[in-house]
């Protein structure tokens, strides 16, 4: 089946993906492409007639400044409609004949802007009225330039004290503006604006239903697998179990998977994983130990981009020789022909998007873009379109256990990137036996008003080894021990994060457990740092 779809162009700004999460979430099909596409590229993308609306992003650009990038002019000119957001909605208004200007103030924050009520993007839609009979919505605004006049056949849709013209439209043409951010939670009527547009104005079709995107999927890699044989690299994390199943569901034993125990798995993982998916899944695994391997190549390595590279080279390595070694074991094999991973959706974007070529790497993810030309295998990524939460519900309706589905997310390089600096074997087993008690004890407590656990309230915990000795006292001994840090954040979408609060009777209940039942360990610290300006991982 031909999904519908909205096309998003992406000129940079940090909320993008966002717009794309919220019109998922209606159900409906949605794709982020850079804005510098080409005229001919957008009307190939509309060609089919699948192509019901287009949302042109923010920015940290300014479009008066001659080097900035435009949308591209086609996009005006399918009559189909558009919807403009703060830069999207400066470049709609400079590219149609308006006029923006730098302004004297930057608007950063909530705004409250006066809804004329009679457009069909905002009719009916408002946080309160005033007095007056004025509808007001509350939202949230982050920009210095504003749009001074309208281009014509433009009316005035919505304003602020600082920024006359807040909103505008040509509903003749369908074009909508707006200068707040509909995408952040900050904007209380955000969702409403945005299905406004993608089902009432668009008149999109919510067609994007996971349970029913199986058999589509399933249909797909079929047909682009045909008879050969595929291995997947399997972690227990998530998207490759969910990858897994998927495929598993798709072409049954051809699929091999392979877990690679790098020596930098968390305590017992490698059997968990292995009780899951060859007893409950019936799916091929192979586990490889190739701890000594990875063990051995990152021996006196200590700066972190230079260990992720060779733990992502490493890993290439085992699954190039496995692919080979499925020949060898059995006759009638022509050996893998294909490599399966669980990439997904924001992998893509964060290596493909408008910006990517002037953004500068943060961290190299072993997965994304690093994979060798002779790698000797094609890439089967089932799941490339789909976000971290379409993806846990698909996990879902193809039958995987509810804590698979919910773990949470483990990076490839395991504890490699959490012991700092230099990995030994003694510091990754210290730090194993304190984590699993930092975990166990997250699942133990509750919080009394939500009934969940910490596990399930924070997105990500983990605990992180500091290769540095400091002085204790215990049973009335001087102990010269290591530091470990305890992480745990809440985050929806990994991009930004807050450390969580944990309950201090918590903290103090693993700190205390730590110290005394992991010998070497003689301090444990709490990391109280957002991201940004840290980053989750410490390395
Ligand atoms: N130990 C491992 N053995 C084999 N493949 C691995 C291993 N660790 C990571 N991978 C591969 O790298 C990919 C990316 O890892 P990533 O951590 O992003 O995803 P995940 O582990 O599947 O899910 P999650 O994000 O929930 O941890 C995985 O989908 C998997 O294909
Ligand atoms: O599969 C992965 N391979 C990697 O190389 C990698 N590095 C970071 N992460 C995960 O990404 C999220 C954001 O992490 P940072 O804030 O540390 O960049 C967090 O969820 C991290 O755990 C990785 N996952
Ligand atoms: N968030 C945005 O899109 C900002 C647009 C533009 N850079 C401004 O400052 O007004
Ligand atoms: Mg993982």
């Amino acid at each position: 089946m031909q999904h519908q779809k909205i096309l998003i162009l992406d000129f940079g700004s940090q909320v993008t993906q966002l717009i794309a999460r919220r019109v998922r979430d209606a159900h409906v099909f949605c794709e982020v492409h850079p804005c510098d596409v080409s005229d001919d590229w957008v009307r190939e993308y509309a060609k089919d007639g699948t192509l019901k609306g287009i949302i042109l992003s923010g920015s940290h650009a300014s479009v008066y400044e001659d080097t900035t990038d435009k949308a591209p002019q086609a996009v005006f000119e399918l009559g189909i409609p558009v919807l403009g957001i703060c830069y999207g909605m400066q470049t709609m208004a400079h590219q149609l004949g308006g006029k923006v200007e730098g302004g004297h103030k930057r608007e950063f924050g909530s705004a409250d802007v006066r809804a004329r009520g009679h457009t069909a993007l905002l009719k009916d839609i408002a946080d309160y009225t005033t007095p007056e009979g004025q509808g007001m919505l509350d939202v949230w605004m982050s920009h210095g330039d504003k749009v001074t006049e309208m281009p014509p056949g433009f009316k005035l849709m919505a304003s602020t004290d600082s920024c006359p013209i807040a909103g505008m439209a040509d509903e003749d043409r369908r074009f909508y503006a707006v200068q707040f951010h509909p995408e952040v939670t900050h904007t209380k009527q955000g969702n409403a604006i945005l299905k406004r547009f993608v089902l009432d104005i668009c008149g999109t079709r919510q067609d994007w239903v996971m349970g029913d995107y199986i058999s589509e999927a399933v249909e797909k890699i079929r047909a682009q697998v045909g008879d050969e044989e595929v291995i997947l690299g399997l972690s227990g994390g998530v998207d490759s179990s969910v990858a897994a199943a998927l495929i598993h569901r798709a072409i049954g034993d051809q699929l091999t998977c392979v877990f690679v125990d790098h020596g930098l798995l968390r305590l017992n993982e490698g059997d968990m994983v292995m009780d899951m998916f060859v007893g409950k899944l019936h799916a091929k695994v192979i586990r490889v130990d190739a701890s000594d391997q990875f063990l051995g190549q990152l021996a006196g390595v200590s700066e972190p981009e230079a260990k992720r590279k060779i733990i992502g080279r490493e890993f290439v390595e085992v699954f190039k020789a496995e692919a080979a070694k499925l020949k060898a074991a059995n006759a009638s094999s022509k050996g893998a022909k294909w490599l399966a991973q669980g990439t997904i959706y924001p992998d893509v974007i964060e290596s493909g998007g408008a910006k990517s070529k002037k953004a500068v790497t943060i961290k190299s993810h072993h997965n994304v873009g690093g994979l060798p030309e002779q790698l000797g295998l094609k890439l089967l990524e089932p799941l490339r379109e789909l976000f971290k939460d379409e993806v846990r519900e698909l996990g879902v309706a193809l039958g995987l256990p509810h804590d698979m589905v919910y773990r949470h997310p483990f990076p490839g390089p395991g504890l490699g990137v959490r012991i700092l600096g230099e990995i030994k074997k003694e510091y990754a087993d210290l730090l194993r036996r304190a984590d699993a008690i930092f975990i166990e004890e997250l699942r133990n407590f509750r919080d009394e008003a939500s009934g969940k656990t910490w596990y399930d309230l924070t997105s990500q915990a983990f605990t992180v080894f500091l290769p540095v000795k400091s002085v204790g006292v215990m049973g009335d001994g001087r102990t010269y021990d290591y530091v470990v840090a305890l992480r745990a954040v809440q985050t929806s979408d990994f991009m930004t994060a807050d450390w969580a609060e944990l309950p201090y009777a918590l903290l103090k209940k693993v700190s205390g457990r730590i110290i005394n039942e992991v010998r070497g360990i003689n301090r444990v610290t709490y990391d109280v740092s957002s991201k940004p300006p840290a980053t989750i991982e410490w390395e």
